[in-house]
């Protein structure tokens, strides 16, 4: 099978690009797609794969399949990437559009150049989710998980968990460069008290505008950036009162800025850039 793709990133977090408008894929092989597409040596090397498809309820719809082949409910990152190639291809012909997530439906923003280029891109993200039921996260139902004691491995973390439609774990660290990412992100990601399993993040707060961040990625480990993360992370310094809702804050993530804002309405606005790295044809 002879499959047409694009890759793009956003911040350095990287996937494999389905146009479901021109290409049809069978459901039962996707979960393998994204396996093999993946696969740095055998593949074309991604964190994942992300297919963007015609729905009745948005402009334009998109999943995310993460690298070891399991389906995630949303993707910041992809949602941007989502939105550029949308609008660069014609699939769209607003710069402000809906996109549909396995979560949620989200409006986009995109800032085009002189040469109908997207630079830009800001997502509506929605609300964020935080009772500890929906996350998922064992325990009292009900209950929000703010700077709660986690033990795990040989230490206690206070941790925040957060969703924006896919499950976020958050520990504010005094220092993000000995943050233990390698060595506690595999062992939380998979831990009982997330039935879906975790997206793990590590934040150093610098100021109330400004944040250092790192992931361990549910179903993909390490990843330069999270967008979903990002909101999440921002959402949790709130929580926890080291930000402050109505203003921007700066993300530092390994592959870049995110500017996120908790707006006073409730809903999380990501704004960022999306490239696209190249396209070809993938020989399934
Ligand atoms: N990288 C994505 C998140 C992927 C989430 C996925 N790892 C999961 O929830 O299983 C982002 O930019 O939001």
């Amino acid at each position: 099978m002879k499959i047409p793709f694009t890759k793009m990133h956003g911040l350095g977090n990287n996937y494999i690009y389905i146009d479901l408008f021109h290409t049809v894929l069978p459901e039962e092989r996707l979960s393998e797609l994204a396996i093999n597409m993946s696969n740095p040596n055998t593949g074309i090397g991604s964190d994942g794969m992300i297919l963007i498809h015609p729905t009745e309820n948005a402009d334009v719809g998109m999943r995310i399949f993460n690298k070891d082949g399991s389906e995630g409910m949303n993707c910041g990152n992809g949602l941007r990437c989502t939105a550029k190639y949308a609008y660069e291809t014609g699939i769209v012909d607003r710069q402000e559009f809906t996109i549909q997530t396995k979560a949620n439906i989200v409006q986009a923003i995109v800032q085009v150049n002189d040469e109908g280029k997207v630079e830009e891109i800001t997502i509506d993200m929605g609300a964020p989710i935080l009772q500890r039921e929906q996350i998922p996260m064992l325990g009292e139902a009900g209950t929000t998980v703010i700077n709660e004691p986690f033990q795990v491995a040989d230490t206690t973390l206070r941790v925040t968990a957060v969703s924006m439609g896919n499950p976020h774990v958050i520990t504010m660290v005094d220092a993000i460069d000995h943050a233990p990412l390698t060595t506690l992100g595999p062992i939380i990601e998979k831990d009982e008290r997330f039935p879906k399993g975790v997206n793990t993040e590590f934040i150093e707060v610098v100021s109330d505008e400004e944040i250092h961040f790192r992931v361990w990625e549910r179903g993909s480990g390490i990843t330069e950036a999270c967008g979903t993360g990002a909101c999440a992370a921002v959402v949790a310094a709130t929580l926890n009162n080291r930000v402050k809702k109505g203003k921007k804050v700066v993300v530092h993530l390994a592959g870049g800025d995110l500017i996120i804002e908790w707006k006073q309405d409730g809903h999380i606005w990501m704004t960022g850039g999306a490239e696209t790295i190249a396209s070809g044809i993938y020989h399934a």
